[in-house]
């Protein structure tokens, strides 16, 4: 049998034309200019009903996708489930290194740790970036989940356990499931989602005793302003469910009320 392998997909090693990315679990190598279509695009797609050729073609797709659905949360489960407690830190993709921002998240990966818990983090740049680092260089465990998206995508240094996700949902899970507390530092939309999914879930009960902590009193005092003036005003929510969320401005202050939650 011959013992000719492959080189290495290294992102290092440039072959022209091509561009070396994460498909799920694997890395492989695409054109640069073709379309790089995600697996969550690909399960979103509408098919015309209407279209019986198209509609076939889906539903044997989308059969074989469920093995794959089914596979990722095996391997995420399998990954995670010797992970004690942890906190999940969500935040901007775009918080720029060296900014205080970007400090602001070292610190409170860096408290966590010291408080005796594990890190997890969308895997990527930015504050997730900057709370890994604060975990990484404080000896704990540093968790990245990253997700797969239509650009170069790549995990940031600074992970004890990374892992790459096709499925949002998926991914999403793992963030809750195996977490006892949520902390988000200023983010956009990617943040504000997975604050209003973690939010939704403790409203209506799925999950209990789950510390939602923002921090930056400047920069979420209007979503809770708008929270409490339009959405309560208005009847959208109750009174009690503003109290699923607190407000802070230091990472220090962040980490003593999952600490006083006493959620373990
Ligand atoms: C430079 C750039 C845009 C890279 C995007 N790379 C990403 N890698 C991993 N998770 C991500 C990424 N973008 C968004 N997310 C998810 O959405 C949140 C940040 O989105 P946003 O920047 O607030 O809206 C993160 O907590 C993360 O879970």
């Amino acid at each position: 049998m011959s013992d000719v392998r492959p080189e290495p997909l290294e992102d290092d090693v440039p072959i022209e034309g091509t561009q070396v990315r994460y498909a799920g679990a694997a890395k492989v190598r695409v054109d640069e200019d073709s379309e790089y279509v995600t697996s969550d695009e690909n399960l979103l797609e509408w098919v015309d009903p209407r279209d019986s050729t198209k509609i076939l073609e889906r539903t044997v797709r989308d059969s074989w996708r469920v093995l794959r659905i089914q596979s990722e949360f095996v391997a995420g489960f399998d990954a995670l489930e010797n992970v004690s407690e942890a906190v999940t830190v969500f935040g901007s993709a775009r918080s720029v290194p060296g900014s205080a921002e970007y400090e602001m998240g070292v610190e409170v990966g860096r408290r966590l740790v010291e408080a005796g818990y594990a890190v997890i983090t969308g895997g990527g740049p930015g504050a997730m970036e900057a709370t890994n680092k604060g975990a990484f260089l404080a000896g704990g465990e540093s968790i990245g989940l990253n997700i797969e998206l239509p650009f170069e995508q790549h995990l940031n240094p600074y992970l004890t356990l990374g892992m790459h996700f096709r499925y949002f949902f998926v991914r999403k899970t793992m963030f809750v499931k195996y977490a006892q507390a949520f902390v988000c530092l200023p983010g956009g939309v990617g943040t504000l989602d997975e604050l209003f999914e973690a939010l939704t879930l403790v409203q209506t009960g799925k999950v209990k005793r789950f510390p939602i902590v923002l921090v930056g009193r400047a920069f979420w005092g209007p979503l809770l302003d708008w929270m409490r003036q339009v959405l309560l005003a208005d009847a959208k929510i109750s009174p009690q469910d503003l109290d699923l969320i607190t407000v802070v401005d230091t990472p220090e202050e962040a980490v003593d009320v999952v600490i006083a939650s006493g959620v373990r």
